[in-house]
């Protein structure tokens, strides 16, 4: 990425905790100058202080972009220290989860452009998918500098509208959550079948990342896939009888799942 433009009259970074932090690693590692990064935190992390970024120091009155990555419930607290900064000069990018644009807009004025974003923490390995969608003031060069920042840590997405950013959350964006407990269940049901357990984590973590980057590159679907794991009388079609009942399988949890997710979302944002 050409980060010129943002060099030039800065970046603000507001919280930089898990989600931060990866976003700023991925954009250091891409080349942004450490000089043009200004954060704001209360409890900076050893990482940060050893990046050479400005911390907690005076900000650049219009910077190019702010970032926030507070938790929602801080940024009624928060949010107000860059009040001075909307108005149309600087383009606000958010990932916190359930705060809609409407609440940015009321503190910041209706003539900000912001861009809600909703990355996954594999972005901390450049494996990340974000969604993102803008108010009504952002135009396709605000967009287009989200997407071009949001990429420094994985793929990028454009919502269709604001109203679907919390299925989003739900899905993508908590869903690295839900892989790992299922590696946790899967190692838990090796040993449950006599493995010891360093050897069934090993296994389990091996097959949920392999299965997963066969997902992503293969022709097949993942029915397809799931079809070739599973000879005809075998021990998968044993296994998936179970996991795949209904109701009460996978499908009946995991849909219960996201809609928890969702609501959350939802009443986080009112
Ligand atoms: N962790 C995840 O998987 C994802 C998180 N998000 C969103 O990212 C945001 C941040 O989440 P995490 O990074 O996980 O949380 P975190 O707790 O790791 O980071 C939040 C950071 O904000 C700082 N902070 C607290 N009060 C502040 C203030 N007044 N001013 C500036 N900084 C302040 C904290 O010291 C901390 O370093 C949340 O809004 C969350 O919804 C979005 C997608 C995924
Ligand atoms: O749990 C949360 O609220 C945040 C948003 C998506 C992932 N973590």
């Amino acid at each position: 990425m050409d980060f010129s433009g943002i060099e030039s009259r800065g970046l603000v970074l507001l919280g930089c905790g898990k989600m931060g932090s990866a976003l700023l690693a991925g954009w250091l590692g891409e080349g942004l100058s450490p000089a043009a990064v200004h954060v704001t935190d209360p409890s900076p992390s050893a990482w940060l202080k050893g990046t050479g970024v400005a911390l907690n120091g005076p900000l650049p009155e219009a910077p190019a972009v702010v970032l926030i990555a507070v938790k929602p419930q801080m940024m009624a607290a928060a949010l107000p220290s860059l009040t001075a900064m909307g108005g149309g000069k600087t383009l606000f990018v958010t990932v916190a989860a359930g705060t809609t644009l409407a609440t940015y807009e009321a503190i910041l004025g209706a003539a900000t452009p912001i861009v809600r974003a909703m990355p996954n923490t594999p972005a901390a390995i450049s494996r990340g998918i974000t969604a993102i969608c803008g108010n009504a003031v952002a135009t396709e060069a605000h967009l287009a500098l989200a997407e071009a920042l949001l990429t420094a840590v994985g793929q990028v997405v454009r919502l269709p509208g604001e109203h679907q950013m919390d299925a989003v959350t739900a899905l993508s964006g908590s869903g690295p959550g839900y892989v790992f407990h299922m590696i946790e269940a899967m190692a838990r049901a090796g040993e449950a079948v006599g493995l010891a357990p360093d050897l069934a984590m090993t296994l389990a973590k091996a097959t949920v990342a392999g299965a997963g980057a066969l997902a992503e590159v293969a022709a097949e679907t993942p029915a397809e896939l799931r079809q070739n794991v599973t000879s005809p009388g075998g021990t998968t079609a044993a296994g998936l009888a179970v996991l795949m009942a209904e109701p009460g399988g996978l499908t009946d949890l995991m849909t219960r799942t996201v809609a928890a997710a969702e609501a959350r979302g939802k009443a986080l944002g009112k």
